[in-house]
C-alpha cells in the first residue's frame, strides 16, 4: 500500500476552510499512520506547527507534482476519531454553519485539544533495558522521530503502553497496589513469633489467598499493618508493588447500594414493549411528571445491554445530578461512565476512555455526551427533550437532538425522546408519525397523585405586608412546617434580574461595554455585566444627579431568604442558586442535605425544578411565574409552561398530597392557566394555533444570523450586503427579516444585528449560508463577526 499523502483538516484560527491540506507522510511513519489520528503539520510561510486530523490519504499522482511539506509529528498512537465520527461531522456540517474543525474538536474530550504529552511505559525488561535505560517511564516528546517512530511500532505490537498526560494539568491519577508473586515462599517464609505484625500479614495473606484474592490495595495493607512489614514482604519477592490507574471517577461507584428493577405499572410496560420491539422511528415518551419515564429509560438501556448492546442517556446539565446519576449507577455499577461540566479535564478524559477502550456501556452526560465513542449503541435517550441546552449556543451550534437522529439511524438503536411538556416541534412531529407517541399518563408510585395547582393573583395581594409573598403562601408554607413536610419555592429569574436605581432622577447603571443595565449581587457587593462580566462598585451618591437616595430594585434569592426568614424566623430555609453553588459539589451537598431533611424549605432558582423526587415535599411555590412572559422570544410562553409544569411536578411524589401555589401578576395567561390545568395538550394545540398565525416553528424553520462589529455603520452596510446576497440565493417564499439591532444591541463594544430567515423549503439554503460563513475568511472582513444558528432556541 502506498499511502505517502495525508489529507490533514488543520486548525487555524484565522483561515478556516474544510478543505484538507496535503502533507507527506515521512517514510518511518508510513504504516502507522491511521485516519483519525492527530498530527502537528507545518502551517503556512513561517512553518508554525498546527493541530490537525487526518481525514484521509491519497497517491502522490493526486498532489499535482507540487512539492508537499511533510508531517512533523504523529500525537496519537491510535485514532482519536473513529469512521463514524467522521462521517457524522460530514452529516452535521449540513445544517451547522461552522467550520469542519469546531465539529471534530467538539467530539473530543478537551484534554486532546490541548497541550499534553505522552508517557511510555513497559513491562518488556528487554526493551525496558534497551531503550528506558534507569527510567520507569519514557517522555514520547523527548524522543527523536526515528525513536518515536519505533515506539509506535512497538506499541502495535502490544509492547508498550501509552498514557496522555496533561502538562499544565492534572495527570492520570494512579494507586499503587500489592499482588502475590511468590505462593510456596508466602507458605514456607519462617517468621519469629515475637513479630507479631509479620505474622499477622502472612496469616492475612495465606486466607486471601485460600478465597482466590491474590491482590491488595497498598494504602489498606499499609494502615493494617504498618509500612516496614508491608516492605518486609516486598523485600522478600513474596509481593510485588505495581502502579495502576484509577479512574478518578471510582468514588461514584464505592458507596451506592445496587438497586432492582421496579414492576413496571401498564402504561410504563407498553412503553417498554413498544421500544425495544422497533427501531424504525424514534419515539416521543410523552409522561406527566412522576410518571416513572426514568423507570422505563432504566429498563430499555438493561435491555440493550443483555443484548451486548450500549446505550446513551443524555439529560440536562442542571439536572446532571447525583440523585440522577445515583439511580444509574445503582442499576449498572461500573458499567456507567458520566459526563458532565463538574468534572475536570483530566476527569472527563478518564471517562471518555473508559467509554472508548469499551469498559462502559452506557454513558450518562449532558449535550456533549451525545458524541460518546460508543459501539453497537442499542438504545439513546434524551430526557426533558425540550430542554435549551440540548442545543449549543456557541459554535458548533448543533442540536444533540439531531445528532441522537443521526446516531441512532447509524446503529439501529432504538431512540426516545421524553419529557412531561415536549417542545412543539417534537410533538408536531409525533403528531405526523414521524415519531411514534407513547403516554403515560399517571404517577407511577402507586398512592401518587398529580398535585392540585392554585393560582394567586398579585395584583390583590399588593397591601400583604411582604412584596414576595402573599398572605396565603405564607400561612401553607408554615402550615406544612408544623406537620414536619417540606416546601420547594422558585423564584423565576429568566428576563429578570436585580439592579439599582436614583430614585430622585430613575438613573440606573449600564455597563459601559452593553446596552443594558448592571445587574445588582449582593454577596460580592458589586455591579455585574452578565454579558461581558464588566464588574464595579455600588455606588453611594449617583453618578447623574449626586443624590444619596440609591435604591435596591428587584427581589433576587438572596433578598427573598432574608425576607423569608424574618417571616417564618422557624424555618430552616436552604437557598440553590449561581451564587451558593458556585463551589464544586455544593450543588449535591443542598440537595442531599434537603434530601435528609435537614431544612423545611427549598428556595432557589430554576434549577429546582427538575428532576429531583423527595417524598416529603407536599408544597411547591412559585413567587413570580410570569416574568419570562414578556421576553421579546416567540417561545416565551411555551418556556413559562414547562418551566410551571415541571416546577409544579416536584410536589406530592409519594404517598403524600401535593398542593402548588403560583403567584402572578397575570392570572389569566393561557400559559399559567394551562400549566394550573396540567393540560399539556391544550396549551399544544393553542400554542400552535399561534405559531401557524405568525408563520413561526414548527410551521416554519429558521436560520438567525448575527452580524457584529466595533462599527455601528460598519454592521448595518455588512448586514444589508448579506441580506443581499441571501435574497439573491434564495427564492420567493423565503422571507428574510431584518437587518435590525439585536434585543440588547450593544455587548463586549460589538455592536449587532440579526437577520431571520423564515422558509418551509430551500433546496439553496446550505450553499448561500456557506457564502455568508466564507465572508468570515474574507481579509477585509478580519473584524467582522457572523454567527450562523440554524434554529436558534434564544432570541435575546
Ligand atoms: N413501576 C413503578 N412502581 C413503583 N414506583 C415507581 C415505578 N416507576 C417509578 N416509580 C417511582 O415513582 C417516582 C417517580 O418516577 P420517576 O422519577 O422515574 O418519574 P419521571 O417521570 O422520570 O419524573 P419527572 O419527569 O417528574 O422527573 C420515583 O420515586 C420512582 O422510584
Ligand atoms: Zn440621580
Ligand atoms: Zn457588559
Amino acid at each position: 500500500m502506498s499511502q505517502k499523502i495525508a489529507q490533514v483538516i488543520v486548525d487555524v484560527p484565522t483561515m478556516q476552510t474544510d478543505k484538507p491540506f496535503s502533507y507527506r507522510i515521512p517514510e518511518e511513519l508510513a504504516d502507522l499512520i491511521q485516519i483519525g489520528m492527530r498530527v502537528h503539520v507545518p502551517f503556512g510561510r513561517g512553518n508554525r506547527l498546527m493541530q490537525g486530523f487526518i481525514v484521509g490519504f491519497a497517491d502522490e499522482k493526486e498532489s499535482g507534482g507540487q512539492e508537499l511539506k511533510s508531517i512533523a509529528e504523529v500525537l496519537d498512537f491510535d485514532p482519536v476519531l473513529n469512521r463514524e465520527q467522521l462521517t457524522l461531522a460530514d452529516a452535521m456540517r449540513e445544517t451547522v454553519f461552522s467550520y469542519k474543525i469546531s465539529i471534530l474538536k467538539a467530539m473530543l474530550p478537551n484534554l486532546l485539544n490541548s497541550s499534553y504529552d505522552k508517557i511510555l511505559t513497559t513491562e518488556d525488561k528487554a526493551i525496558a533495558k534497551q531503550y528506558f535505560g534507569a527510567e520507569q517511564a519514557l517522555h514520547f516528546s523527548s524522543l527523536d522521530e526515528s525513536k518515536q517512530a519505533l515506539m509506535m511500532k512497538l506499541h502495535r505490537d502490544g509492547k508498550i503502553a501509552v498514557q496522555y498526560v496533561a502538562q499544565s494539568k492534572e495527570s492520570i491519577k494512579t494507586k499503587k497496589r500489592l499482588a502475590l508473586a511468590d505462593e510456596n515462599k508466602l507458605k514456607t517464609l519462617a517468621i519469629a513469633v515475637r513479630a507479631k505484625k509479620r505474622l499477622a500479614l502472612q496469616d492475612f495473606l495465606q486466607t486471601q489467598n485460600q478465597i482466590g484474592e491474590r491482590a491488595w490495595d497498598y494504602t489498606d495493607l499499609v494502615k493494617l499493618y504498618s509500612r516496614d512489614v508491608v516492605k518486609f514482604f516486598v523485600s522478600e519477592g513474596i509481593l510485588t508493588l505495581s502502579e495502576v490507574e484509577v479512574s478518578r471517577a471510582q468514588g461514584y461507584f464505592d458507596t451506592i447500594a445496587p438497586d432492582e428493577h421496579k414492576v413496571l405499572n401498564s402504561e410504563q410496560e407498553a412503553a417498554y414493549q413498544a421500544i425495544i420491539s422497533s427501531q424504525e422511528k424514534p419515539f416521543l415518551l410523552e409522561g406527566v411528571t412522576g410518571s416513572g419515564k426514568t423507570e422505563v429509560y432504566l429498563q430499555v438501556i438493561a435491555h440493550a445491554i443483555s443484548q451486548g448492546k450500549t446505550a446513551i442517556m443524555l439529560v440536562p446539565e442542571i439536572s446532571l445530578t447525583p440523585l440522577m446519576t445515583n439511580r444509574f449507577i445503582a442499576r449498572f455499577g461500573e458499567h456507567v461512565a458520566i459526563m458532565h461540566s463538574g468534572l475536570s479535564d483530566g476527569e472527563k478524559y478518564d471517562e471518555w476512555r473508559k467509554i472508548k477502550s469499551g469498559k462502559a456501556k452506557v454513558v450518562v452526560g449532558a449535550r456533549s455526551a451525545i458524541f460518546a465513542p460508543l459501539h453497537n449503541i442499542g438504545a439513546i435517550i434524551i430526557d426533558e427533550e425540550h430542554e435549551t441546552s440540548y442545543k449549543q449556543d456557541s459554535n458548533p451550534r448543533y442540536h444533540a437532538r439531531d445528532v441522537a437522529i443521526w446516531r441512532a439511524k447509524f446503529h439501529r438503536a432504538a431512540l426516545v425522546l421524553g419529557s412531561a411538556t415536549p417542545s412543539l416541534e417534537t410533538r408536531a412531529r409525533a403528531q405526523q408519525n414521524v415519531y411514534q407517541l407513547l403516554h403515560l399518563t399517571q404517577r407511577a408510585s402507586a398512592q401518587a397523585e398529580i398535585p392540585e395547582v392554585e393560582i394567586l393573583d398579585m395584583r390583590k395581594h399588593l397591601n400583604d405586608k411582604s412584596a414576595s409573598f402573599s398572605e396565603v403562601l405564607l400561612d401553607k408554607i408554615s402550615e406544612k412546617i408544623a406537620k414536619g413536610e417540606q416546601v420547594v419555592l422558585m423564584l423565576n429569574r429568566r428576563g429578570y434580574s436585580s439592579f439599582i436605581m436614583c430614585r430622585d432622577c430613575g438613573f440606573v447603571p449600564e455597563c459601559p461595554n452593553c446596552d443594558i443595565s448592571l445587574t445588582l449581587h449582593m454577596d460580592t457587593k458589586t455591579l455585574n455585566c452578565h454579558y461581558c462580566g464588566h464588574t464595579t462598585g455600588i455606588p453611594h451618591t449617583c453618578p447623574n444627579c449626586q443624590s444619596k437616595k440609591i435604591r435596591y430594585y428587584g427581589s433576587g434569592t438572596q433578598k427573598v431568604e432574608e425576607e423569608l426568614s424574618e417571616l417564618l424566623p422557624e424555618a430552616r430555609i436552604l437557598r440553590m442558586d449561581v451564587d451558593t453553588t458556585k463551589k464544586k459539589g455544593a450543588h449535591e451537598r443542598i440537595l442531599s442535605s434537603f434530601g435528609a431533611g435537614e431544612a423545611d424549605i427549598l428556595l432557589g432558582t430554576q434549577m429546582i425544578a427538575k428532576g429531583l423526587d423527595f417524598p416529603n415535599v407536599t408544597l411547591v411555590g412559585v413567587i413570580n411565574a410570569d416574568t419570562a412572559l414578556n421576553l421579546p422570544d416567540f417561545r416565551s410562553s411555551e418556556r413559562t409552561f414547562q418551566l410551571l409544569t415541571q416546577v409544579a411536578g416536584r410536589a406530592g411524589r409519594a404517598d403524600k398530597k401535593g398542593e402548588v401555589l403560583i403567584q402572578t401578576f397575570n392570572p389569566d395567561h393561557y400559559a399559567i392557566r394551562l400549566a394550573q390545568a396540567h393540560d399539556y395538550e391544550g396549551f399544544y394545540q393553542l400554542e400552535m394555533d399561534f405559531r401557524r398565525k405568525l408563520n413561526y416553528p414548527p410551521y416554519f424553520y429558521t436560520v438567525q444570523l448575527v452580524i457584529s462589529h466595533q462599527d455601528e455603520e460598519e454592521v448595518v452596510k455588512k448586514s444589508y450586503e448579506i441580506m443581499a446576497l441571501l435574497k439573491g440565493n434564495l427564492s420567493e417564499k423565503a422571507r428574510v427579516l431584518g437587518p435590525i439591532p439585536k434585543p440588547i444591541a450593544r455587548t463586549h463594544n460589538l455592536y449587532h444585528y440579526q437577520l431571520l430567515i423564515k422558509y418551509r423549503f430551500e433546496k439553496n439554503l446550505e450553499q448561500a449560508l456557506n457564502q455568508v460563513l466564507d465572508l468570515t475568511q474574507v481579509p477585509d472582513n478580519k473584524k467582522l463577526r457572523i454567527i450562523i444558528d440554524n434554529e436558534p432556541q434564544n432570541f435575546m
